[in-house]
């Protein structure tokens, strides 16, 4: 609305130089009123309606963007891990692409009212020249509406071949230590890997821009062609002298421009389609993995002396794709309380196992039980409440916010202590106040986080593997031990035999497969 107020008002303005171009200055007071009240309101007009669409679209980009968060953190684990090189392009390239067009929308939208205010004033000077002018502007969006299928080919490929440079600069960065290194590594890998696919992305970049370019002149060819062609009917014809029609011409000028704004738009409309398809490509998919986060089964009697916390009958996974590597049937029951050790070889199947169990990957076939209930699909996040942990590729929230405050108050500063970092950290408003820490000290502080919030059951995937002799004896012979008298059920990936007595059991997975447990007194030394 203030942008069609604002379009009317230029027209104004223009109709006001015609007339004097026309008249000459008639009377000059309330011209020059009428001149700067227009001109007033247009400069009024067009930054309201730049505010307005500005809020409007600055509101859109910041639901899409905490949409596109939720959406990605409520969707299946397995699927955005198995998605993970298109979800980050999308999360950090299309959401922008499609808020900067966003952005063009102000001038667009008041360009487009300028242009049909201009045209509304030529159809009153003249609705056949109005009419003529329109069949060939027509004709101009025509041809741009023809490339517009190629635009969007090479658009595409070029979209395509970003996620391969995304992946490249990820390389780049997280591999820096590796490059700087290995110089034969860093240039193999900027002259085979980042150097094509720039090059390719480049090419049909070029191609796109060309064929808008060509697209663009060709309408600009059209347009003046059209002009000629009225010229040529025009001279000598009785119902239009040249000096009207010149006074025509100047206000079709003054059109040029806004359409110019809104035609060059057309290419974006066509780059923003193709964003926001990728972005509905994983926000379509990620919907329909979208699970029941509140439910959980219905109560049922669990009596933690007699019954398992949890546990596994005939459970299968695999991975599903082309990876044939499946764990199961696997059959467990476990305690409240217990300590379990999971060992085996590499590859053995161990991480997918407390992925699996932790409600991360959704097993294939099988029974979950937690307390006697049946945990079915859409109960998983309600499962996974009752877990915390450390996986080997765990990340470092510094926000605490989500701890809650006694557990806070009562154990951060004593954890902090026993695991021998306060001197590095400190807990301020609810916020770490520094994650530059070395390895261990990084894995000290994730094991803190996971004891602060204080769940059920506690998954530890080969935490100690990079802790110093002295702080493994403390897990092994400590934390785990006080986490147990807290009545915490453990899971530990482990491979320090030395310390398989800590546990109550020790189960070994083998190629997918549980092939033996044993208790506490099979594996006590001696
Ligand atoms: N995200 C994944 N997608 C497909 N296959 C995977 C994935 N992660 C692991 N695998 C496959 O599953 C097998 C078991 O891997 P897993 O990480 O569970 O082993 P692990 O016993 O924990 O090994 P390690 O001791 O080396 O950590 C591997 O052979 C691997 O090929």
């Amino acid at each position: 609305m203030v942008s069609a107020l604002s379009g009317i008002c230029s027209t104004y303005v223009i109709k006001l130089i015609h007339q004097y171009i026309n008249f000459g200055l008639v009377e000059a007071q309330s011209f020059f009123i009428e001149f700067a009240s227009a001109v007033t309101c247009f400069g009024v007009f067009g930054v309201l309606s730049s505010y307005f669409i500005s809020v409007l679209t600055q509101s859109m980009i910041l639901k899409l963007r905490v949409e596109m968060s939720s959406k990605i953190l409520n969707a299946s684990y397995q699927k955005i891990e198995q998605r993970l090189d298109h979800v980050l392009p999308v999360l950090t390239t299309d959401i922008n692409f499609v808020s900067a067009s966003m952005n063009r929308l102000p001038p667009v939208v008041t360009g487009l009212a300028t242009a049909i205010g201009c045209l509304i004033y030529l159809f009153y000077l003249s609705w056949m020249l109005t009419l003529g002018c329109t069949l060939i502007f027509a004709f101009g969006f025509l041809i741009n509406y023809l490339a517009l299928p190629y635009l969007k080919k090479y658009s595409e490929q070029a979209r395509d071949e970003w996620d391969k440079i995304h992946k490249n600069f990820e390389g780049v960065v997280m591999g820096m230590k590796e490059l700087k290194l290995n110089h034969e590594h860093r240039e193999n890998f900027i002259r085979k890997n980042v150097e094509p696919n720039c090059l390719k992305e480049q090419q049909y970049r070029v191609k796109e821009e060309t064929l808008y370019a060509v697209s663009a002149r060709v309408v600009e060819v059209v347009l003046f062609m059209g002009v000629g062609i009225l010229i040529y009917v025009i001279d000598g014809s009785v119902w239009i002298t040249t000096e009207s029609f010149g006074n025509y011409l100047l206000v079709l000028l003054f059109t040029v421009a806004p359409l110019a704004t809104v035609s060059g738009f057309i290419k974006h409309i066509k780059r923003t389609q193709i964003s926001l398809n990728k972005i509905d490509q994983i926000g379509i998919s990620l919907e329909e993995e979208l699970e029941d986060c509140q439910t959980g089964p219905e109560e049922l009697e669990w009596n933690p002396r007699f019954d398992p916390i949890f546990s596994l009958s005939q459970v299968y996974f695999n991975y599903g794709n082309d990876e044939n590597f499946s764990i199961g049937p696997l059959n467990l029951d476990v305690k409240k309380g217990e300590i379990i050790y999971v060992v085996g070889g590499n590859g053995s199947g161990k991480t997918t196992f407390i992925k699996m169990l932790t409600g991360l990957y959704q097993i294939a076939d099988g029974e979950l039980w937690f307390k006697n209930q049946k945990i079915e699909l859409q109960h998983l996040d309600y499962y996974r409440k009752h877990f915390a942990g450390v996986f080997t590729d765990y990340h470092l929230f510094d926000d605490l916010h989500h701890i809650k405050a006694d557990m806070m108050e009562k154990n951060a500063q004593p954890l902090l202590e026993q695991l021998e970092i306060d001197h590095k950290v400190q807990i301020v408003d609810g916020k770490i106040s520094t994650t530059r820490l070395s390895y261990g000290q990084r894995k000290r502080l994730a094991m803190m986080i996971s004891i602060l919030e204080d769940k059920e059951i506690y998954i530890f995937d080969e935490w100690a593997a990079n802790q110093d002799p002295y702080f493994k004896e403390i897990f092994y012979t400590k934390l785990l031990p006080q986490l147990k008298a807290k009545e915490k059920t453990i899971i530990a990936i482990s491979h320090d035999e030395k310390y398989f007595s800590f546990a109550d059991r020790v189960v070994k997975m083998e190629e997918g497969q549980l092939v033996s447990i044993h208790f506490q007194k099979d594996v006590l030394p001696g």
